[in-house]
């Protein structure tokens, strides 16, 4: 959620602050990408404050915009510059280069912009010349908040109402943050439309502790033994709370407690304890729900009576890195008995897990799974090119260290 406040609080007229509790470099690529387009703004701890005059009068930038490992922000910010009447350029890391982004260059390309990039115009390095926009009605051809948030992003600056169909809910962060900086969006059943020409209005917002980064340490304090863990404000939109749903239904004790909503947000405490899990089937609608979680569902699985399967979760193979394929590497060298399947793995526990090196594969999810693998394991796990975990979570190992002491 924090690179989306940067990005409405960048397009929003006047003063945006945002206070946060995780800066991860995917919020600082934001920051960076808006800076490189004249937006003033000032970062003082965990505090970043935004003076913009407005989606209208941003500059054209002189270098390429870098988004390092960002899928995320490249992909919203496209829907961004297809609204500038300028050129610019995206570039990312070696992953992100490889990551689809004709997802989004289809519908933006209808809607007015014009890209081009590497084979074929489906890759970073890639540029957009943006301009005058033709509102559209879209139906999302894959399960996807990404491309959902960019085209309604692009709606903001069409003539006319853009609408996005959407067969299965995604995270709904873009759609109350519109709303928060005081725009309109409205949602019927699976339409979700928006109205081009809104200007959007600074303001002060606080985001909620990142579920899917408070994940990692209540599946480490259900697996090890005799824990008891509280993480305080955790945001808790039902859209992205499926990780609690699926940890529950296989057994795991976990309460929440509602304390506050911040915005239009519900933020509040997760209890949890160690738990005896049994395995279960996790597919369909729920999976857009968990989809950054399931390398821990896969690690807890391992510690599951009976076999877990998890389907329709093709999409893990464009994220980072093939998550299909990293899970099963690296649980399997730890002695876990899981296989890979086109769109999901296939998962058979209890098995104890020993040590061993295993890789992040460049990718912060598959890091830090890795790193909840050793409170279990009987030896060390020793995890190659640990520093990416910094993409989206720079204190984890800090926090690591404060609850397992
Ligand atoms: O909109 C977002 O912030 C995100 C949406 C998800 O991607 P998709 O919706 O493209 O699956 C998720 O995997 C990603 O980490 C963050
Ligand atoms: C931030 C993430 O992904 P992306 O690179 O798609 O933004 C993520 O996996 O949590």
């Amino acid at each position: 959620m924090s690179h989306r406040s940067v990005i409405f609080g960048a397009l929003a007229k006047g003063k945006t602050v945002i206070h946060q509790f995780l800066l991860g470099e995917d919020c600082l690529r934001t920051v960076k990408a808006f800076e490189q387009m004249g937006v003033r703004i000032e970062q003082t701890g965990q505090t970043i404050e935004i003076e913009s005059k407005g989606a209208y009068q941003l500059k054209e930038p002189l270098y390429p915009i870098d988004f390092g490992n960002s899928g995320t922000t490249a992909r919203l910010m496209l829907g961004v510059l297809a609204g500038q009447p300028f050129h610019s350029v995206l570039v990312g890391d070696d992953s992100l280069s490889k990551r689809p982004m004709d997802r989004v260059t289809v519908p933006i390309q209808e809607m007015g912009a014009q890209t081009d990039g590497r084979l074929g115009g489906k890759f970073l390095p890639m540029s957009i010349r943006g301009g005058q926009l033709s509102p559209m009605t879209y139906e999302l051809p894959v399960n996807s908040a990404q491309v959902k948030s960019a085209v309604l992003l692009a709606g903001l600056f069409a003539k006319g109402t853009t609408t996005v169909i959407e067969p299965t809910a995604t995270r709904d962060h873009t759609e109350r943050m519109i709303r928060a900086f005081g725009g309109e969006i409205s949602r019927e059943g699976q339409h979700i439309s928006i109205q081009g020409g809104q200007e959007l209005q600074g303001t002060e917002l606080t985001i909620p502790g990142d579920i899917s980064s408070a994940s990692f340490f209540v599946t480490g304090a259900i697996l090890a033994n005799n824990s008891q863990l509280v993480i305080q404000g955790v945001g808790l939109n039902e859209t992205r709370t499926g990780i609690l749903d699926v940890l529950k239904q296989m057994g795991a004790q976990i309460t929440l407690e509602q304390t506050e909503s911040i915005g239009d947000e519900p933020v509040g405490n997760i209890h949890v304890e160690t738990s005896s899990l049994k395995g279960i089937t996790i597919s369909g609608d729920m999976i857009p729900r968990v989809i950054d979680e399931i390398p821990l569902l896969a690690l807890a699985a391992t510690q599951a009576e009976g076999e877990t399967i998890i389907r329709d979760a093709k999409e893990l193979r464009f994220k980072e890195t093939d998550r299909i394929e990293a899970v099963v590497q690296v649980l399997s060298v730890l002695g876990a008995k899981i296989t890979a399947l086109d769109d999901g793995m296939k998962i058979t526990g209890p098995t104890a897990l020993k040590g061993g090196q295993v890789s992040s594969y460049g990718d912060h999810r598959i890091g830090m799974m890795a790193a909840i693998a050793s409170f279990i394991t009987q030896e060390e796990v020793a995890i190659e090119n640990p520093s990416c975990i910094n993409i989206s979570y720079p204190n984890f190992f800090e926090h690591l260290d404060s609850i397992t002491k």
